[in-house]
């Protein structure tokens, strides 16, 4: 333990005034409490110190004290207290001001480890294009100055596998190093500042279809998410409670659907769900993720063939499925005109209509003229949206996402905000693994009126291809079962890491792309807005 008592010039009779600062870089473990003046404290401190008592019994004698000294001489005297001072240099505390180094008890960050993987997806098609081979993910592993059992404490957080982002995450993991895991705020403004500094272009891990959210939200929502997995390893409580506590046992998602072929051309692997590029394989596609999850809720991505496709494919889903809610989301490829069409098609049908036309004044149009809720994961997806949104009342659903709404934190923001404006939540989601689905379920638990079913890519994943320990998150009645083990409640296998590591590595993949994919097979194919 290091202590320091400094004088210093400062009047004796001013309050004693204290500031926490981090400590110098090359003692990351240490903080400093000055005063400014410890008037009358010295005598109080030597007292206290002098009286031979143990730590605890010192303690209780400052307890006893509270009534008649400061907020400050409390803090001063509980660390004497409390600190098994020797009491021959607590005798020495003679002076007005002073600085005491102490240990902190903040874990810092000693390394951060990105590491970009591949895993199968199949041919899904979508308003861009279609997706390749492989999806691409990076996985954080924030390893703290902490050891457990002679091994050193980490936090997990997934995030995008676009090159351009993986370099982002690399400069900001350099840039908070040594940065207590739990100072959120000065890694936030570390992301910003490196952020502020980036001349890179793209790196959206969307393959262009949310082109406009915040970049420094996204570098920033990978390590949130580590730092509230180790905060939560630390206290012995998993994430949910740090963001809460949950309101949910299962966390609701939705059965995701997808027009797709069969294979991808070229490949011989096919996937176990087949071709589905008509109502009635889109049918049976929904009845297999149905069997299998019990989902409670079904969505459609469209924007793919006509509009009058994609309302006979939701008619055939209704008659199939009489009582579950359905949702379309053509993802901004239809004009104002053709929204509105689909919305009086499907008036009574969905329950609500998912990012039909292109950006805040396309959806304002259109919900002047539909009856159902317009969602959106297109036209609002930063804070800096809201406000012209809500003066337009364009969106009634906000689908959050914290990989681009900075964060759980944050992302609980956002649902505040909906609650005071009177707007829904809902979740997006992109293709990913279980360390983000943990993520999505702990923040859903936690978050009262985030109570539409989540979507979720997880149903078009392999079995057998992940970077956690199988077993951790368990379905349920169409749901995850919020885990109760501390933290996040997964934990990296870095065998199955390392394998898909190699995957993306030998894939040639570097980026999310699914128009070029798609120009491959149909060169003539244009992802741009409006198609229909
Ligand atoms: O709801 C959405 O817009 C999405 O899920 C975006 C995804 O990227 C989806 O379109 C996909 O996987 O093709």
């Amino acid at each position: 333990m290091e202590t320091e008592m400094q004088s210093s010039p400062s009047s004796p009779s001013e309050p004693p005034s204290f500031a926490r600062t981090s400590a110098p870089s090359a003692s990351p473990s240490v903080h400093k409490l000055e005063s400014s003046s410890f008037s009358g404290l010295g005598t109080e401190a030597v007292k206290i110190a002098e009286t031979g008592l143990s730590a605890t019994e010192r303690g209780r004698h400052v307890i006893s004290k509270t009534e008649v000294l400061s907020g400050e001489a409390f803090v001063l005297l509980s660390l004497i207290a409390a600190l098994e001072l020797p009491t021959h240099p607590v005798s020495k505390l003679s002076c007005h001001t002073a600085t005491f180094i102490m240990p902190s008890s903040a874990p810092t960050i000693k390394d951060i480890i990105v590491t970009p993987v591949a895993f199968h997806d199949p041919p899904l098609l979508n308003a861009v294009g279609v997706h390749e081979p492989f999806a691409l993910r990076s996985i954080i592993e924030v390893v703290t100055d902490r050891e457990e059992n002679g091994k050193a404490i980490y936090g997990l957080g997934e995030s995008y596998g676009d090159a351009t982002h993986i370099s982002r995450l690399q400069r900001a993991a350099e840039r908070i190093k040594k940065s207590s895991i739990y100072d959120t705020n000065g890694i936030f403004r570390a992301c910003a500042e490196v952020m502020g500094e980036d001349t890179s272009t793209g790196g959206d891990g969307m393959a262009g279809l949310v082109t406009t959210a915040s970049a420094t939200d996204k570098v920033f929502a990978a390590f949130e998410v580590a730092c509230l997995d180790i905060q939560g390893k630390l206290a012995g409580v998993p994430v949910c409670d740090l963001l809460g506590g949950k309101v949910r046992d299962i966390v609701q998602y939705s059965a995701y659907l997808f027009y797709k072929w069969a294979r991808h051309p070229g490949r011989d692997e096919e996937d176990e769900f087949g071709e589905a590029l008509d109502p009635d394989s889109l049918v049976k596609q929904a009845k297999k993720m149905i069997d299998e999850y019990d989902f409670k809720a079904i969505k459609l991505k469209g924007g793919v063939f006509s509009p009058q496709q994609e309302v006979d494919a939701i008619k055939a889903l209704r008659e199939a499925y009489p009582n579950l809610p359905l949702r379309l989301d053509p993802n901004a490829a239809w004009s104002v005109e053709t929204s509105k069409w689909v919305g009086k098609e499907l008036e009574g049908i969905i329950e609500y209509l998912e990012d039909p036309a292109d950006q805040i004044e396309g959806m304002a149009a259109v919900g002047k003229a539909v009856s159902m809720p317009l969602a959106t994961n297109m036209a609002v997806v930063a804070f800096n949206h809201l406000p012209e949104s809500i003066a337009q009342d364009a969106v009634q659903v906000v689908l959050s996402d914290h990989h681009f709404w900075g964060g759980l934190r944050k992302s609980q923001h956002l649902a505040s905000i909906c609650a005071v404006w009177n707007m829904r939540l809902s979740m997006h989601s992109n293709s990913h693994l279980g360390i983000s689905l943990a993520a999505m379920t702990h923040l859903a638990s936690a978050t009262p009126n985030l109570d539409y079913a989540c979507d979720t890519h997880w149903p078009w994943k392999r079995r057998d291809e992940d970077v956690v320990i199988d077993g951790a998150l368990k379905w349920q009645k169409g749901g995850v079962v919020v885990p109760t083990a501390p933290g996040l409640g997964v934990e990296l296998d870095r065998d199955r890491l390392a394998a898909l590591h190699e995957q993306y590595k030998a894939c040639g993949l570097t980026k999310r792309d699914d128009t070029t994919y798609m120009r491959k097979f149909q060169p003539g194919f244009s992802a741009a807005v409006p198609r229909f």
